[in-house]
């Protein structure tokens, strides 16, 4: 497993407005929104690419263009909504499948009560968008539900991830798992509640209300 931590002053100038309480759900979204398409900039530096050949105004020339099958980006509901037009503004072409999952706050044990997938992911490049990787649950069930229907590529975009959430994935899949973790930051540690500190609070809360 890689771990990529997005190191440009935009995105820690974004994170830290994300960050602060006093942020409030509409400038939370543009945020989030923002940022999501630096991160989704790094994110996709391995997408797969074939020969292309083209005329320009001038000549022929040989260019790329990416290669089939579609890549496939994954938001994580609720909060990962908040995630998906950032990416795909950089992967308009991208097919767009969803997983609802949702954590149980007291056991921290994650659940998944809805799926809308393609049967089959060989080949695809996946990319799960999830903004806070905390114990991990929650991404290790979705990984593990990717690879049981084909997938053998994920990439995980999240805004924050946890210490000990990076452990979970890592030992859950081992270090030369096919996955890599793209986030703008890495916190300190999980708190008594299993919250990210600092972190940014319950991040499907600020984008869309406590429900
Ligand atoms: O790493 P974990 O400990 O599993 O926690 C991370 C998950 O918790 C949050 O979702 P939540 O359950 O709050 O659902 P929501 O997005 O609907 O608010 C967050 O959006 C992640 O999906
Ligand atoms: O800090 C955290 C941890 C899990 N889920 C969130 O939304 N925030
Ligand atoms: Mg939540």
């Amino acid at each position: 497993m890689r771990v990529q931590v997005v190191d440009h002053p935009l995105v820690a100038h974004k994170l830290t407005v994300l960050r602060d309480a006093k942020t409030e759900s509409p400038t939370f979204r543009r945020l989030a929104d923002e940022l999501v398409t630096l991160l989704a900039y790094e994110a996709t530096r391995g997408a797969r690419v074939e020969p292309q050949e083209i005329s320009t105004p001038v000549a022929t020339t040989t260019g790329v263009k990416l290669a089939s099958p579609k890549p496939l980006v994954v938001p994580i509901l609720r909060a990962g909504l908040g995630m998906l037009d950032g990416m795909t503004r950089l992967l308009p072409t991208a097919e767009v499948g969803f997983l609802g999952m949702v954590r149980d706050e007291e056991t921290l044990q994650a659940s998944t009560y809805a799926h809308r997938l393609p049967d089959d992911l060989s080949g695809r490049q996946c990319y799960v968008l999830d903004p806070m990787l905390a114990t991990g649950g929650t991404l290790v069930a979705a990984i593990r539900y990717l690879f049981e229907i084909g997938a053998t590529d994920v990439t995980a975009v999240c805004l924050l991830a946890a210490p000990e959430g990076l452990d979970v994935v890592t030992s859950s899949f081992g270090a030369d798992a096919p996955i890599t973790v793209v986030t703008a930051a890495v916190d300190e540690r999980l708190d008594e509640n299993g919250y990210i500190v600092p972190g940014l609070g319950d991040a499907g809360d600020r984008l869309y209300g406590v429900v």
